[in-house]
């Protein structure tokens, strides 16, 4: 049986999902860019390039790799997935019942792999047969989209976050990106590599309106030690928090909850795009956000189910206490105040540690992977001239699914 565990940020990575995007770039262009969270279009061949070299760099390494689109086809051939799915994504509310039920009649009958292509890529009215627009009662489009593409599935670290013996399958803070989530619901619900009772699922899968009690991977970092720290951010709130901890608190999972306070900004839209975890004692921070000594609150359990919270302590005498370290070594961006900012624009910080003290980041941030390199830190480069225009690095296109604790237990 897979075995689905993430005990750590740094220990060895053993299983990772990602996502190559294609249909879903090819439909980015300046008009609709920003509203799907891209800074702007990309050469698609490229990136797709780019995406293979970072899949490749992996599998080099041992790492097994997942990619989205073949688990969502695989997903897809069961019916009830299949059903489901289609049902979340067009439904009768989206799309007006006279046209939704045929038209998911209509995609229903594809072949997996094409409807995971749509599903992912968005659909447009030239995609489908004449007979079906006839359908319609207004016929008059205002977007060539009849469901816009998912182009952010890319950041597979934001979707569905893996922490100790489970996952959390995420409310997504913006519109562009909440039907992700219902790729991830089919996948895990359905798909054979999840079946059994072999994980908890802590948050997210439920048939409900999530509101404001949204969550995105991008915020939590996997400690170790039973501590996670969040990032209080643009996309994850409070609301958001108090039900995850509440989960990994009654099932065991964890015992600490420490929440970092990010400001609401685009350039820092996730604390990994300003922290990440590199060795044993050693964190990438962009200064400008985060301070080892900026007060967090931690959340424990309250010993009767619920949650209680402790008084704001300093964040480095919080972390040398959980990781049981004298003391740690905060890296920070490299260059002057202006390198800095580009390179943290640019993902400098957001790097996937593949085991302790190695990485892999975007070649362009010069200054910053030159003091990894000083203080240690082995950086495997990328290319992201195309990708990090989605504004995300390593960290955030990958979600792990399988890796070690902090003392190598798996
Ligand atoms: N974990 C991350 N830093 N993810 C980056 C996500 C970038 C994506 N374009 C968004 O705005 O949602």
């Amino acid at each position: 049986m897979e075995r689905h565990y993430v005990g750590s940020e740094i220990g060895q990575l053993r299983t990772v999902l990602l996502h190559r995007p294609r249909l879903s770039l090819q439909r980015l262009t300046p008009s609709n860019c920003q509203e799907l969270l891209f800074d702007d279009v990309l050469c698609v061949e490229r990136a797709v390039e780019e995406h293979n070299q970072f899949a490749q760099l992996l599998r080099d390494q041992n790492i097994n790799v997942l990619l989205l689109s073949e688990l969502l086809t695989e997903t897809l051939e069961n019916p009830h997935a299949r059903k489901w799915l289609l049902e979340a994504q067009l439904s009768d509310y989206r799309l007006g019942p006279t046209f939704a039920q045929p038209l998911r009649e209509w995609l229903g009958e594809m072949p997996a792999d094409a409807l995971s292509r749509y599903l992912t890529g968005g659909l447009t009215w030239q995609e489908i047969p004449e007979s079906l627009i006839l359908q319609r009662i207004t016929p008059q489009a205002h977007s060539p989209f009849i469901t816009r593409p998912l182009p952010n599935h890319l950041f597979t670290r934001d979707t569905s976050c893996w922490i100790y013996q489970g996952v959390s399958i995420n409310p997504m803070a913006k519109a562009a990106r909440q039907r992700e989530t219902d790729n991830l619901r089919a996948i895990y619900r359905w798909h054979p590599l999840f079946q059994g009772n072999h994980y908890i699922n802590y948050y997210g899968d439920e048939e409900r309106r999530y509101d404001h009690a949204t969550l995105e991977g991008g915020d939590v970092l996997v400690i170790g030690n039973g501590a996670v720290l969040i990032g209080l951010s643009e996309r994850t709130t409070l609301q958001g928090v108090e039900f995850l901890a509440t989960s990994l608190f009654q099932h065991h999972q964890a015992n600490k909850i420490i929440l970092v306070e990010l400001p609401k900004h685009r350039s820092c839209m996730h604390l990994d795009t300003v922290m990440t975890h590199l060795d044993h004692d050693t964190f990438s921070i962009y200064p400008e956000v985060i301070q080892p000594n900026m007060p967090c609150w931690v959340l424990t359990p309250d010993g009767q189910g619920s949650i209680t919270h402790q008084s704001p302590r300093p964040l480095v005498k919080i972390l040398e206490e959980v990781l049981a370290v004298t003391e740690i070594r905060f890296i920070t961006t490299g260059g002057d105040i202006f390198e800095s900012e580009r390179e943290q624009w640019n993902d400098a910080n957001n790097v996937l540690t593949l085991r302790p003290g190695v990485v892999v980041g975007y070649d362009r941030n010069l200054r910053t992977n030159e003091k990894y390199d000083k203080a240690g830190i082995t950086v495997l480069t990328i290319r992201g001239d195309e990708l990090g225009r989605g504004r995300g690095g390593a960290r955030c296109m990958s979600c792990p699914i399988e890796r070690d604790g902090l003392e190598g237990n798996r």
